[in-house]
């Protein structure tokens, strides 16, 4: 996949497929909330387990009842490309799962 960085009309046009993910600074960004502290913990986990399939990673944090994710391509100098929103889309993907909104 490639890894260069995308326009910042390529980013708008990504974004509309992904509800609740925006562009703050130079990376992507999503807080879950989640029924409970344990649903939280369990939605880090799969995350965690997706990132690592893809060898792409976010900061991911965990709160009370929150999973936040921000992401961008190190590879890419810090850009958004591709990989980011093929992650945020994986992750859109499993997130009500597990109760998330
Ligand atoms: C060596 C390893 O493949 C790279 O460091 C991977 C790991 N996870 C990554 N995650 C992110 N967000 N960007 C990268 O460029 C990246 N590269």
């Amino acid at each position: 996949m490639p890894t260069e960085p995308l326009s910042a009309d390529d980013i708008e046009a990504g974004l509309r497929e992904l509800p609740g993910w925006q562009l703050e600074g130079d990376r992507i960004t999503r807080t879950y909330r989640l029924p409970n502290h344990f649903a939280a913990a369990g939605l880090t986990v799969h995350v965690a387990q997706i990132q690592e399939e893809l060898n792409h990673h976010s900061d991911l944090t965990l709160g009370y009842n929150t999973v936040a994710l921000a992401v961008n391509s190190h590879d890419a100098g810090g850009a958004v490309t591709s990989k980011d929103l093929a992650l945020a889309a994986r992750v859109e993907a499993i997130a009500a799962g597990h109760g998330a909104r």
